[in-house]
């Protein structure tokens, strides 16, 4: 059966803001405090959607989440109604209101690690959802997320979605951004390739020392586990610690691969030689293209700048593979020279598309982090909640529904405004009835 990849990129939400809350994402840091355009961003993230689906991909929608988070304020200790728990909190603990309102789950490639039915003993999609521990902001997400998930991939024939992993550090899962599948053909079983940042359990092993590695092995090993993987199917790469600390927060900042092409930054990994032969041998016969780019053509800094490698290698119906880009990288003279040429070489990417996601960029996240890749068969899709899916009239009503709901200007200041609250609660409301989600959100459920 014909089988493809689908993308499910996140909605950004109504509160996007610059928080400055991930420690060791430079672009978050350095933007702390800007002020921020929440409607611009969830457009350019809805236009990246629709020129995805007009490229012929299946392109889905994955919604954003409650925020501010009125239940974990509480449940933190701010008590009252909902304007004093907004007011104490951001009087008494501005950090927490702050990590409450975060949009932070519009970066899909964290909300869950997914595997294909092809790779899996049950013959299912499997999907966990990231528990995403390092940074607090972040593990706030992965209960209505899989709420989200389950109402997105319904049709439990098809799909299995599991519990996050316990939330401790020993087991820090960052989802998919850590995670590659090599495969000839979307439908035939494929080399699931885990990166982590870290052994939780073992203290001698290396790890970054400035930086926090977010990702565990122990966590890669427990989602191959869950998902019903071959060993002989997956390999366990760890990340180089030094790029973690040059502000690789995830190895989807330095490494992307789909079907036969890895496209990595020779820095990249630890053991890289072994590693790569290992994948070799696993992923067998045919042709498997490993695109190293060297330190010489471009450096650390820029890729981490430009986001070279958080982008999208698509499959397009016609078989030929392109680049979905940041503009950045268009603007970076490096960069920019270096995809010239690389559409040149005898690889299977023969295009670049440059796209505008500045809003999320500025928070360190790119087009890959944008979305989810869900492998899929036909018949796997028509399980799949028909309303989350893109086209050109969804495409119209979800950015009529941002239009009419969202600012256009967001300062830390407006995040304890009970008007934004109120707004943010109505538009989500509307939204679960657009992408016919149900009771997701807390306030539905209340
Ligand atoms: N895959 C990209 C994730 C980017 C995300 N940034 C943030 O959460 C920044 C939020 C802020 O600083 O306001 C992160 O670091 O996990």
């Amino acid at each position: 059966m014909h089988a493809f990849e689908a993308n499910f990129d996140g909605l950004v939400g109504p509160t996007h803001n610059y928080a400055g809350l991930s420690f060791g994402n430079v672009a978050s840091q350095s933007n702390a405090q800007a002020v921020s355009n929440p409607k611009a961003a969830a457009l350019q993230g809805l236009d990246k959607m629709l020129s995805v689906r007009q490229l012929g991909l299946v392109q889905g929608v994955l919604a954003p989440q409650q925020r501010p988070d009125i239940p974990t304020l509480r449940q933190l200790g701010f008590g009252g109604n909902d304007a004093n728990v907004l007011q104490k909190a951001y009087e008494t603990a501005p950090h927490l209101l702050m990590a409450c309102c975060s949009a932070s789950s519009m970066w899909t490639a964290n909300a869950a690690t997914v595997s294909p039915s092809a790779d899996s003993a049950d013959g299912k999609v499997h999907f966990t959802p990231a528990n995403l521990v390092n940074k607090f902001h972040r593990a706030i997400e992965h209960g209505v997320t899989g709420r989200i998930l389950k109402a997105t991939f319904a049709d439990p024939r098809h799909f299995a979605h599991h519990d996050a992993l316990p939330a401790h550090e020993m087991f820090g899962d960052e989802g998919a951004a850590n995670h590659t599948r090599l495969c000839r053909d979307y439908g035939q079983a494929g080399v699931q390739l885990f990166v982590y940042g870290q052994h939780g359990s073992d203290p001698s092993a290396p790890k970054p020392s400035r930086y926090p590695a977010r990702q565990t092995l122990e966590a890669s090993q427990a989602v191959a586990r869950l998902h019903q993987l071959d060993e002989g199917n997956t390999v366990f790469v760890q990340q180089n610690p030094d790029v973690i600390d040059q502000g690789v927060f995830h190895n989807d900042v330095i490494a992307v691969g789909n079907q036969n092409v890895l496209f990595y930054h020779e820095q990249a990994f630890l053991d890289t030689q072994a590693k790569l032969e290992e994948i070799r041998h696993k992923f067998g016969d045919g042709e498997l293209h490993f695109i190293k780019v060297p330190t010489e053509s471009v450096s650390l800094e820029n890729a981490v700048r430009s986001y070279l490698f958080n982008t999208q290698i698509l499959t397009l119906p016609s078989g030929e593979m392109v680049i979905i880009a940041p503009t950045e990288c268009q603007e970076n003279p490096q960069v920019s020279a270096y995809l010239e040429s690389l559409v040149t070489r005898n690889t299977p990417i023969t295009k670049v598309h440059f796209f505008n996601v500045k809003q999320s960029m500025q928070n360190g996240g790119g087009p890959a982090c944008l979305r989810l890749r869900v492998a899929m068969n036909e018949q796997e899709l028509a399980g799949v909640n028909a309303a989350t899916l893109i086209d050109q009239s969804s495409h119209a009503s979800l950015s009529a529904w941002v239009n009419k709901h969202y600012r256009d200007r967001l300062t830390l200041d407006d995040l304890r405004d009970t008007a934004l609250l109120n707004e943010s609660l109505t538009a989500l409301d509307e939204l679960t009835q657009l992408l016919n989600l149900g009771s997701v959100y807390p306030f539905q459920r209340d």
